[in-house]
């Protein structure tokens, strides 16, 4: 096959009419938020005291009054119609990780001939749809269906369009008939509510006026690739996996680092003015674009928002991307490592809690009140974050993200903090009881004795830490761009949860007891990082003596991968702390972990099948064209020569798929983990035989005859 065409097509194909683009001032008088049905919306459709009660509702967390349902139900309909909405649905997030939408005609039939457009407030507040079919992990059987979505009026719902229409979407959370979670948002939803009843006592013994609620806040940053389309449906790895499972790594990569923010090609700034117009209109706040490091990789960055709403935005934002690449002939490849040898795609979850007065508890403040409440909650998360490394590592775990982690900018499997010099210096001088020593320019000044100055947002960054504090939150950034957000964030909020209950009642004790806030403060941040230190790292994280020290000097944990992660997640101490927030209960942990595993074993399943089909029907077929070309071309010594080293890697790919063949047809055992260490340990490296054997023949077989678009090809045309 010869891919000159296609590389010309790959590079023209994409349409040059413009979308209707808003300027900001149109974005901000009325595209920001119009499909969205906001407070104001509702406020504006609905009598006073059931605008009322519905708001009550909202502050409370509780169920709609089924007395007002109908008419919120009405206002909604008629608000979505007004958008050209034709069906609604109950979109919720199962735990596949992604979202899950079935949709119902606004139209009913009347019964005599005629129709009526209806939705009532039954059909808001709860649905039964038949969701049997999502991975539940045990928690039911099959056979019973039932499983109920129940509104989440905290997040709002929006219009989702496509070419011909528009649906209303409900965000709801998805429960069995005995209301344990088969969803990611309930978790979540709970770790929030863990989050406020911890952090709250805290923050009131730092004087917190009485109704001060506390929610965590985060900022998802999405780094995807972008290829053509033509190449994309020319490699069934890239269909049926998200990754290329064959590839000879490309003349040139990115060493050169000129691909990172530099000007960004026309065709895909196009694309990215497209897909913001339409997050715009979402209400997802999103801020930043630009090129990333590898050839061929983009990043989208939002500001944050409350976690619940954000993780509904994340979802919309993938799936926004995904849709608009298409008109631009374009795929967006959101897979952790869709390149070998090349960055991979993070998820970096910039995270802080805040009060519902706007106040970051993570934010340095300017006085040393606010300064010692800063502290305090620091070294929560520091504790946090040493005591549960397992759960983080856990939370972000998957047969993708295997693959990224630990190279080309991507955090190793260890989990540490990274705290940069002067927040560190600072606490390494409380702890050795060092105070103050006065302004320092950038740093800001306490006032007071046992504490040293702060500085105002750090700005050093460490690209091979896990855990990162950027100045006024923490940035997870092991977590992967294909993945939700919603477990992760659960899992930061309720280690927070935890750590901060603990540190509260010491504190509360030593007030108690007579001792001054600050003191007492001082006290606790110095023996917690003096207990907890050890997760604390600013160094290379891909260093080998970082590996030797983190696990064997500091006995941090290294969970290289899934298996060796996910096989924690129900270990005592996780199933004790989850029961005790009430975030998840000990079936409903072992269910999660279940399918992790099922997930894993199908992921990697699937890659090897696509392994041994690739190259079985399509790399050897065209090694052995190749092949008989040259035997047919006579004796020379130049093709007696290409035709060795061909004729080797062709021997050697055929032995491998052999090989790969009998490991893909066997099974490991009966139970889901077996198969799942099938995978890991016999199937993957089997398919790296398969590649490597493969990727030799690529480099000397005539590119005419390769069935496949290459990495030079799919990364660099754009
Ligand atoms: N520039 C960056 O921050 C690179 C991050 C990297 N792509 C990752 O996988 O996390």
């Amino acid at each position: 096959m010869n891919h000159d065409f296609d590389v010309i097509s790959a590079a023209r194909n994409w349409r040059t009419d413009a979308v209707d683009t808003a300027t900001p001032d149109q974005i901000i008088s009325s595209v920001y938020s119009s499909d969205v049905l906001t407070l104001e919306q509702l406020k504006a459709r609905l009598s006073k005291p059931t605008f009322k009660s519905l708001q009550a509702t909202l502050e409370r967390g509780a169920t709609l009054d089924p007395t007002i349902a109908d008419t919120v139900a009405l206002a909604m309909k008629t608000w979505a119609m007004e958008k050209g909405a034709t069906h609604y649905t109950h979109w919720f997030h199962p735990l596949t990780g992604s979202t899950a939408e079935k949709h119902d005609s606004f139209v009913s039939p009347n019964g005599d001939g005629s129709a009526i457009a209806a939705f009532s407030g039954k059909e808001l507040i709860q649905a039964e749809p038949d969701a049997s079919s999502f991975p539940s992990g045990g928690l039911r059987a099959t056979f019973e269906a039932r499983g109920y979505t129940a509104w989440d009026a905290s997040s709002p719902a929006f219009i989702m369009r496509h070419a011909n229409g528009a649906t209303l979407c409900i965000p709801t959370a998805f429960a069995s008939w005995t209301g344990e979670a088969l969803d990611t948002k309930t978790p979540l939803l709970r770790s929030v509510e863990a989050l406020n009843k911890a952090v709250t006592p805290a923050l009131k013994l730092f004087g917190a006026s009485e109704g001060t609620r506390v929610s965590s806040t985060l900022g998802a940053e999405q780094e995807y690739f972008l290829i053509a389309e033509e190449y994309y449906y020319r490699r069934p790895d890239l269909v049926m996996t998200g990754r290329t499972l064959f590839g000879a790594q490309p003349p040139r990569g990115q060493e050169l680092e000129d691909h990172y923010f530099g000007a960004i090609p026309d065709r895909v700034l196009s694309f990215m003015t497209d897909a913001e117009q339409q997050l715009y209109a979402l209400g997802i706040p999103v801020k930043t674009r630009h090129n990333e490091v590898a050839p061929g990789q983009f990043e989208i960055a939002p500001i944050f928002e409350d976690s619940n709403i954000a993780a509904d935005h994340q979802q919309l934002t993938m799936q926004v991307l995904r849709n608009t690449a298409r008109k631009y002939g374009l795929v967006a490849l959101l897979h952790e490592k869709p390149f070998a040898g090349v960055n991979g795609s993070g998820k970096h979850c910039n995270w802080s809690m805040s009060t519902n007065a706007g106040e970051n508890l993570l934010e340095p403040g300017d006085t040393p009140h606010e300064n010692l409440q800063f502290l305090f909650f620091t070294s929560a998360v520091i504790k946090a974050v040493d005591e549960h490394q397992d759960l983080l590592r856990i939370s972000v775990a998957s047969a993708s993200n295997d693959h990224r982690l630990g190279a080309n900018e991507a955090p190793p499997a260890i989990i540490s903090i990274f705290l940069g010099s002067e927040l560190s210096d600072i606490f390494d001088r409380l702890e050795s009881g060092q105070g103050g020593r006065g302004a320092e320019a950038g740093l800001l000044g306490l006032g007071t004795s046992v504490l040293p100055p702060l500085p105002r947002h750090a700005g050093d960054r460490n690209r091979t830490s896990p855990f990162a504090f950027t100045g006024n939150k923490f940035e997870f950034r092991a977590a992967g761009s294909s993945q939700s957000i919603s477990f992760p964030i659960t899992v930061l909020n309720t280690i927070v949860a935890d750590a901060v209950s603990a540190l509260a009642a010491e504190l509360k004790a030593k007030l108690d007891a007579g001792t001054e806030l600050d003191t007492a403060v001082a006290e606790i941040v110095k023996a917690t990082y003096s207990a907890h230190k050890r997760i604390v790292f600013n160094g290379d994280g891909y260093s080998d003596e970082w590996h030797q020290e983190a696990e064997h000097g500091r006995k941090l944990l290294n969970l290289r991968t899934t298996l060796d992660a996910v096989h924690h997640l129900t270990d005592a101490k996780n199933g004790a702390l989850f029961e005790k927030f009430k975030v998840l209960s000990d079936r409903e942990l072992a269910a999660r972990q279940e399918i992790m595993y099922d997930i894993y074993f199908k992921t990697v399943n699937i890659e090897g099948e696509t392994t041994e089909y690739m190259a079985r029907t399509m790399i050897l077929p065209a090694a052995v064209k190749y092949l008989s070309e040259l035997h047919a071309a006579g004796g020379s010594r130049a093709v007696k020569g290409v035709a060795a080293e061909v004729e080797a890697a062709a021997d050697e790919l055929f032995d491998a798929v052999q090989a790969l063949s009998a490991q893909n047809a066997a099974t490991g055992g009966d139970e889901v983990h077996e198969k799942a260490h099938h995978m890991r340990d016999q199937v993957l490296p089997a398919m790296s035989a398969v590649r490597k054997a493969a990727d030799k023949l690529e480099k000397v077989v005539a590119e005419q005859h390769w069935p496949l678009p290459t990495y030079r090809q799919m990364l660099f045309v754009k």
